[in-house]
């Protein structure tokens, strides 16, 4: 639905996330240090800060046997699976569905202790790209997450501080074609994830919790969450 009133909004911040995720760590500007490594998963921060708040921008790549970018970024923005995969969630509640690929989330995430407890707020956008290395190859799938307003949830005014969160996840997938006549099956699949991520923490906390936080809980999050859309996909049809 082009009509509704975030769309301009929507279209800028995915065309812009896009081209973020799709250049190289190289290219994406100095700064960038590998802080975490897991076979095929890269993961890599930049050590930010604003108004002495931790910012760090995150940007994970990881390859994936067996699945496709539409089931990543299916079981990544449908809210029904969320609880399955999102550890540091306490409570989740679509405020809006704006379209069948827009939604508005308030999520409430554990405290971490001596921090308080966080809140978000943000639209969910879900969406198919052409594939414009390969025309005829799968498509590429992404989805876009960030920060908004709702004028029933102001900011910071029950226990949890609100946090600004900007995140992408971009999946390309690639087939291997099988043996002539034979089957394509999830072994002939393999997806190219990257995860990029911009979390304002809202109020002040720690930066060594903040980056303690982050270190272990990113590459948990997405070892997890690519394992859990292997698990739920592997006796399905596959979804391109
Ligand atoms: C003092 C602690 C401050 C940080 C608290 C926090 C804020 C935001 C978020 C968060 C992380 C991922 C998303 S998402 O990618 O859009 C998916 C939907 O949930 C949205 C929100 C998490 C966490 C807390 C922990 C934490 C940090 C990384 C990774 C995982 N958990």
């Amino acid at each position: 639905a082009t009509n509704h009133r975030l769309w301009p909004e929507i279209e800028r911040m995915v065309e812009a996330q896009v081209m973020m995720a799709k250049m190289g760590i190289g290219e994406c500007g100095s700064g960038w240090q590998l802080f975490a490594e897991d076979g095929e998963m890269k993961m890599y921060r930049r050590e930010e800060e604003v108004d002495g708040m931790v910012v760090d921008p995150l940007k994970a790549v990881h390859v994936v046997k067996g699945i496709t970018g539409h089931e990543v970024c299916h079981h990544f923005f449908s809210p029904q699976y969320r609880y399955d995969w999102e550890t540091t969630l306490e409570h989740m509640t679509v405020l809006e569905t704006i379209s069948d690929d827009t939604l508005v989330f308030l999520q409430t995430h554990k405290r971490i202790w001596p921090a308080s407890q966080r809140d978000g707020l943000f639209w969910s956008h879900i969406r198919k790209l052409p594939n414009e290395k390969d025309r005829d190859g799968p498509d590429i799938w992404t989805v876009v997450n960030n920060s908004t307003d709702h004028p029933d949830y102001p900011p910071n005014n029950g226990k949890c501080v609100r946090v600004f969160l900007t995140v992408c996840l971009l999946c390309q997938t690639t087939v291997d074609p099988p043996k002539e006549g034979m089957p394509l099956t999830r072994d002939n699949l393999s997806c190219k994830i990257t995860y990029c991520s911009v979390v304002n923490p809202g109020g002040w906390a720690p930066a060594s919790v903040l980056r303690a936080v982050y270190k272990r809980e990113y590459p948990k999050f997405l070892k997890r969450f690519t394992a859990y859309v292997k698990n739920q996909t592997q006796s399905k049809p596959i979804m391109f």
